[in-house]
């Protein structure tokens, strides 16, 4: 059955107006006047519906076997399309069905070498792409901002280490649109060079996350850990190295590319492991997300003071309409434990004259069910 879903993600950046402060006892932002503060431009509120991330990650939907309310499709692979259109709000729509669109022509960035898991993720999202390799997360999306590519993908939760917050906030930086979301099950395999044996290895390398995800089996093994760029990187370091004291935490596809030997399959800690990749291209969305669509909105509610208020009335604005919200997300910079955490930026691309990259020490991602376009959402 076409599985069929849309991804929206509206920025709301609450900002008091100047010179118009408001007498204490009603100074906490509401959601709805948050809409329309920005920069004084009228601004639709809650439009989204179904879905983001927070600090940007979203996750917990729900079923085992769905992240983002998103069903699974096919064998490990679950699709979901986004994209973003920009001015004083940030979309991530897409629909999806089969992930079936044909990449042919078009251009992929993402972060790693040939074999990461990243460039498996835009192969799904597109078949008949052309990947392109960068060093960088940030390279990939300022390809894509450039117009060097088409698209650029990018990692943003996992099920087992949840958001990514570096790529968020890489995210709320640019004026990008999610084309697709892709929700990969990720397999993690221990790569050595050809004829090393298990216990020849002292230490191993991959990218961090992989390194996280599989904490448990290493700490197993007695090795030491060593976090590189990407886990074909990592790979590809060893093969040139000739490193026989050293493995690699990578995908069996990336063992068949490199031409090394499989160790052990499956070394992550929990068998259900996914991550979600988002497929980003520059507005307008190159797909069309029907008001009625099987959607999820993604939101993010970027304010400076409050925290627990805005908290508060924006659950009940979902409670109020009865929407189902997969994910909440609240980010405080401010008066956590220990050092204060820099400020979230957040490209506000509804002032008027040039985009600007505001401040935003609170930050909530929201998920939940529904099209943005959709009038209840
Ligand atoms: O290093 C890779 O192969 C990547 O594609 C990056 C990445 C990530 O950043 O989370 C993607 C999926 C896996 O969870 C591990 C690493």
């Amino acid at each position: 059955m076409a599985y069929t879903s849309s991804l929206h993600l509206s920025k709301h950046l609450l900002l008091p107006k100047p010179h118009r402060a408001r007498p204490s006892s009603s100074r906490s932002p509401s959601f709805v006047r948050a809409a329309r503060v920005v920069d004084g431009a009228p601004h639709v509120n809650g439009q989204s519906k179904k879905a983001p991330n927070g600090k940007v990650q979203i996750n917990g939907a729900g079923e085992k076997g769905a992240v983002n309310g998103h069903g699974k499709k096919g064998p490990g692979v679950v699709n979901g399309k986004t994209h973003v259109n920009g001015h004083d709000r940030i979309h991530l729509s897409v629909t999806t069905g089969g992930g079936g669109q044909d990449g042919t022509g078009l251009r992929v960035a993402y972060q790693g070498a040939p074999g990461a898991y990243s460039e498996f993720a835009a192969k799904t999202a597109l078949p008949g792409c052309e990947t392109v390799p960068c060093r960088a997360f940030a390279d990939a999306l300022a390809a894509v901002d450039r117009g060097l590519v088409d698209r650029a993908i990018l990692p943003v939760e996992s099920t087992m280490e949840g958001t990514a917050l570096r790529n968020y906030d890489l995210l709320l930086r640019h004026d990008l649109v999610v084309a697709q979301e892709i929700n990969l099950f990720v397999h993690y395999c221990l790569l050595a060079m050809p004829g090393v044996r298990a216990t020849e290895v002292r230490r191993v390398i991959s990218h961090p996350m992989a390194l996280a995800h599989c904490g448990r089996a290493l700490a197993r093994l007695g090795v030491d850990r060593e976090p590189v760029e990407d886990t074909a990187g990592a790979v590809e370091m060893l093969r040139s190295n000739m490193m026989l004291d050293t493995a690699a935490i990578a995908s069996p596809r990336a063992a068949d590319l490199y031409g090394l030997d499989v160790l052990a399959h499956g070394l992550q800690d929990e068998s259900w492991n996914v991550t979600r990749f988002l497929l980003l291209s520059k507005p307008p969305s190159p797909v069309a997300v029907p008001v009625d669509a099987d959607a999820k909105t993604s939101m993010v509610v970027a304010h400076r003071g409050g925290s627990m208020a805005v908290v508060l009335k924006v659950l009940s604005a979902f409670s109020s309409r009865n929407i189902n919200m997969s994910k909440l997300e609240v980010i405080n910079n401010e008066g956590g434990v220990g050092e204060p955490r820099p400020p979230v930026m957040i490209l506000d691309t509804g002032a008027r004259g040039a985009p600007t990259l505001r401040a935003f020490p609170h930050v909530l991602y929201v998920d939940c069910e529904g099209a943005a376009d959709d009038p209840l959402v």
